[in-house]
């Protein structure tokens, strides 16, 4: 069943303590089509609550007719902000933007982030924000394991399927994705509750299977057959298997974009708030799937976008790809084992 304004209001209001939004401070809520009512209902309720201004820009939405689905992740890179001026400075001049229409992977995110601005992206269904409302402990579990990932100068990960990939790190910076952005300058995504970085340019190499129950998105689909990527100097090289290996090589192909291949973030999930099998029960486009990439354990690596992380591509294809049951060690000190994660990490 839905979740009641009553609830939301309050998962808002523990989301704005923790974001210390303060009295007489000016939130903007970015929306568009598409945006949850409720969602957007219940959050000016909590904003007016802490005695902020509560403004709202709705933009028109962009790329509707070239993405192969409504997911806003299906195509990102351009948005509704791109060459439209007025309204950047309209987010840029606010303490808090509240997002609910999806501004990940673009340039003005950046410039808004750079400007001291702090964006929150929050549109997932009202029920499953309600259920990862974030806590501090989630900010203490993402920020302990950081302090590891940040340490370390190889990432590798295998599977009983065949899985034993590796990535030099340290050119780039952590993606500690927990719920609340607390300090200026920071994006983060409620729900969420994984850790991420992106592989040094030109060294992911070896070889990820997906084995059945491993996921794809924006696709939302569980494989149900092996999909096997080599990867070689930073790019998925080839993408071998059955017709869902066809499918995710149609789509990536659609973008004629060769950076479309590129390996992207590489982390793992650390929300137990999070669930595998909810992808199971929701329409494909009634989520963006952040059970699957926050779910404890997993090990989520993606193609595509690093300009997140101040690098150079902003293809507009990002494919996010959460697998169970592998091991992820950093410098070979394991953090994630057999799809569990290895306590306090
Ligand atoms: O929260 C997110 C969502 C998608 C993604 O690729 C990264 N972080």
């Amino acid at each position: 069943m839905p979740v009641s304004d009553f609830e939301l209001v309050q998962a808002w209001r523990q989301v704005l303590t923790l974001c210390r939004l303060e009295a007489g401070q000016t939130v903007t809520l970015l929306t568009s089509l598409g945006s949850n009512e409720q969602t957007l209902r219940c959050a000016v309720l909590a904003v007016r609550e802490k005695g902020a201004i509560a403004n709202r820009l709705d933009l028109q939405p962009t790329n509707g007719a070239l993405s192969f689905s409504r997911d806003p992740l299906a195509f990102v890179g351009t948005t509704p902000l791109t060459n439209n001026r007025a309204a950047v400075e309209m987010l840029k001049a606010s303490d808090l933007v509240l997002d609910l229409m999806t501004l990940l992977f673009s340039a003005e995110q950046h410039e808004i982030l750079a400007a001291g601005g702090r964006i929150l992206l929050a549109v997932e269904p009202p029920e499953v924000l309600v259920r990862m409302t974030p806590t501090m402990e989630d900010r203490e579990r993402v920020l302990a394991a950081s302090k590891k990932l940040q340490a370390a100068k190889v990432m590798r990960v295998t599977s009983a399927a065949g899985t034993d990939a590796s990535f030099a790190l340290g050119d780039y910076p952590m993606l500690e994705e927990y719920g609340f952005v607390d300090a200026p300058g920071r994006w983060d995504h409620w729900p969420s509750g994984f850790l991420a970085t992106w592989s040094n340019e030109g060294s992911a190499e070896g070889k990820i299977v997906l084995a059945p129950g491993d996921i794809l998105l924006p696709q939302k689909s569980y494989v149900a057959a092996p999909i096997t990527c080599h990867l070689e100097k930073g790019f998925v090289r080839a993408i071998e298997g059955g017709y869902e290996a066809d499918h995710l090589r149609d789509y990536m192909e659609s973008f004629n974009d060769p950076e479309v291949y590129a390996v992207s973030h590489i982390g793992w999930g650390m929300q137990d708030r999070a669930h595998w099998s909810v992808m199971g029960f929701y329409d494909r486009e009634a989520s963006i799937g952040m059970d699957s990439r926050a779910c404890s354990g997993n090990f989520l690596w993606s193609t595509g976008p690093n300009n997140e992380a101040g690098g150079t591509r902003d293809t507009a294809c990002h494919i996010d790809i959460p697998m169970r049951g592998c091991t992820v060690t950093l410098d070979d000190v394991p953090v994630v084992k057999d799809g569990r994660l290895v306590e306090n990490t």
